[in-house]
């Protein structure tokens, strides 16, 4: 059996250390946590010299001095087993130092009520760390553990390169004729259950939308050519937990629901709706999991290119025309100069209308218009088309509620991981996104109460039939919330027939 010889950097000292290939992971582990000076419950990092992690396991490749690796030490695992007795071990040392103190003063002093606000805090935090998974902080080992208690050879971690052209790959193999009418039918409807459909469907489901809205026939576009377009867009979302390609998919298929049941088909022209359905497609392409708050504050690049004006939704706009710009993507090839400036404009209106900061502006707008509504009147229709895009952007509420829960779970996810990083970094904190402040509960009533209903309520004065699809699943899930926020207040709620 041979014997690896590992070298490492680590607290600025070169080490090396040796074991058999043989060897357990959790001895490797604990080969590694000794040098590091490190303790059961911290977590450690291997990088190696491009700065990618390697896996501190037996499988480790031999190196020389030359090419170290570089250990760290990350973070404390806040899921190690012994974390959580120390915890309760000190909760209940504290329980009883309060009825002992109760015993002789006759009540609890307010430094005691501090502490047990504190211990819960630190207790709420620990339970939802897991958010901190996906930047990497905290590595998954259950690789290990499966190899030890299955004989199946471990899978390769695939490259972000190779899992992408699988996707394609999977794509192109499958026909939109595939999709069945039922599918189609069910496309066309806020109930669509995102979840089920995975990435090389949903491309196959947004080429679906292209083709049933005869946007191929309209405006010359090769099927190859439309293909090549979606799945650069897919590329172009990033793997973060919300602003993900899976929410493109959503807004994208809200969108174009939507369009069905309004029956936008025979009041709008069909370039509008290839604006409408585009933009929604392109209109978070790119984005990094931090807002332009967050963007202006830490005086990020895009904050710099964009001279602090929505330098997000003019970034994705901006990659949006990036993408189109390559021959084999261009589904506008085959336009008109006249027709390829129509829908240019057109998607920049509608991308940087997606900016929150800008939602009173363009919903007071639509408000005016609303009793002399005409679809012929070209400001009206821009309007119209902005509030479309608006409104598929942030229905999720309006989806059945076992869809729309784990939506918000990756919201708040982003929301936790950027006011982390923002009281890292110094930098003010956003307050409905730090997790001392917000709960799934208060973020919902507020966002439903002052955001949703007020724009849902608009769009269904002209389209009445959204009151059915939007208001009342929207109406029913601020109950809910409403509900949960009393319970965790300790009220009583009522019971519902
Ligand atoms: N609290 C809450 N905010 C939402 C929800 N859906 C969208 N948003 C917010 O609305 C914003 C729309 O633009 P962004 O994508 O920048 O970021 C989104 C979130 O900040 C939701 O269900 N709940
Ligand atoms: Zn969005």
């Amino acid at each position: 059996m041979t014997t690896k010889i590992i070298h490492f950097m680590v607290n600025g000292r070169l080490e090396h250390a040796e074991f058999r290939a043989d060897c357990s992971a959790a001895d490797v582990k604990d080969l590694f946590r000794a040098a590091a000076e490190a303790g059961p419950n911290h977590i450690l990092k291997m990088y190696n010299r491009d700065g990618s992690v390697v896996n501190i396991s037996p499988r480790l490749k031999s190196n020389s001095k030359e090419t170290y690796y570089r250990l760290e030490v990350v973070a404390s695992n806040l899921h190690s087993v012994a974390m959580t007795p120390q915890l309760n071990n000190m909760e209940e040392r504290l329980h009883l130092l309060e009825s002992k103190v109760l015993e002789e003063v006759g009540k609890t002093p307010d430094i005691m009520c501090e502490l047990q606000s504190h211990m819960e805090s630190f207790k709420r935090k620990l339970e939802s760390v897991e958010h901190l998974s996906w930047i990497g902080l905290f590595k998954d080992d259950g690789e290990q553990q499966l190899s030890k208690c299955s004989p199946k050879p471990q899978k390769p971690q695939l490259s972000v390169q190779e899992e992408r052209q699988q996707v394609r790959r999977k794509f192109i193999n499958m026909s939109s004729l595939q999709v069945t009418e039922e599918v189609r039918e069910h496309l066309k409807t806020p109930i669509f259950d995102n979840w089920q459909w995975e990435e090389a469907e949903m491309l196959v489901l947004l080429q679906v939308m292209y083709v049933d809205l005869d946007f191929l026939t309209a405006f010359h576009i090769e099927l190859q050519v439309l293909q090549n377009f979606l799945f650069e867009v897919y590329c172009h979302y990033n793997n973060i937990p919300f602003h993900n390609f899976q929410h493109c998919f959503c807004v994208t298929q809200m969108m174009y629901g939507l369009i069905w049941l309004t029956d936008l088909r025979s009041k709008l022209g069909r370039i509008d709706l290839f604006v409408m359905l585009t933009s929604a497609l392109c209109h978070d392409l790119d984005h990094p999991g931090y807002n332009n708050v967050y963007q202006i504050n830490a005086q990020t690049d895009l904050a710099l290119r964009y001279n602090d004006i929505s330098p997000l939704e003019n970034h994705h706009c901006a990659v949006a025309f990036g993408i189109l710009f390559k021959p084999e993507c261009n589904i506008l090839k085959n336009l008109t100069a006249d027709q390829y400036k129509h829908i240019r404009a057109g998607m920049i209106k509608c991308i940087l209308a997606t900016d929150m900061a800008r939602h009173n502006e363009i919903l007071n707008k639509f408000k005016s218009i609303q009793s002399v509504f005409d679809f012929t009147n070209k400001e009206h229709k821009e309007v119209l088309m902005k509030i479309m895009v608006k409104v598929s952007d942030i229905s999720n509420e309006a989806r059945p509620m076992a869809v729309a829960e784990p939506w918000l779970d990756c919201l708040l996810q982003e929301f936790f991981n950027q006011s982390d990083t923002e009281k890292l970094k110094g930098l003010p904190v956003t307050p409905f996104m730090d997790r001392d402040k917000v709960s799934k509960p208060s973020s919902q009533t507020s966002f439903i109460r002052f955001v949703l209903l007020p724009l849902f309520s608009e769009l269904t004065k002209l389209f009445p039939c959204l009151e059915q699809h939007l208001l009342e699943p929207v109406r029913r899930a601020l109950e809910y919330y409403t509900d949960l926020e009393k319970a965790s207040r300790g009220e009583v709620v009522s019971a519902k027939p």
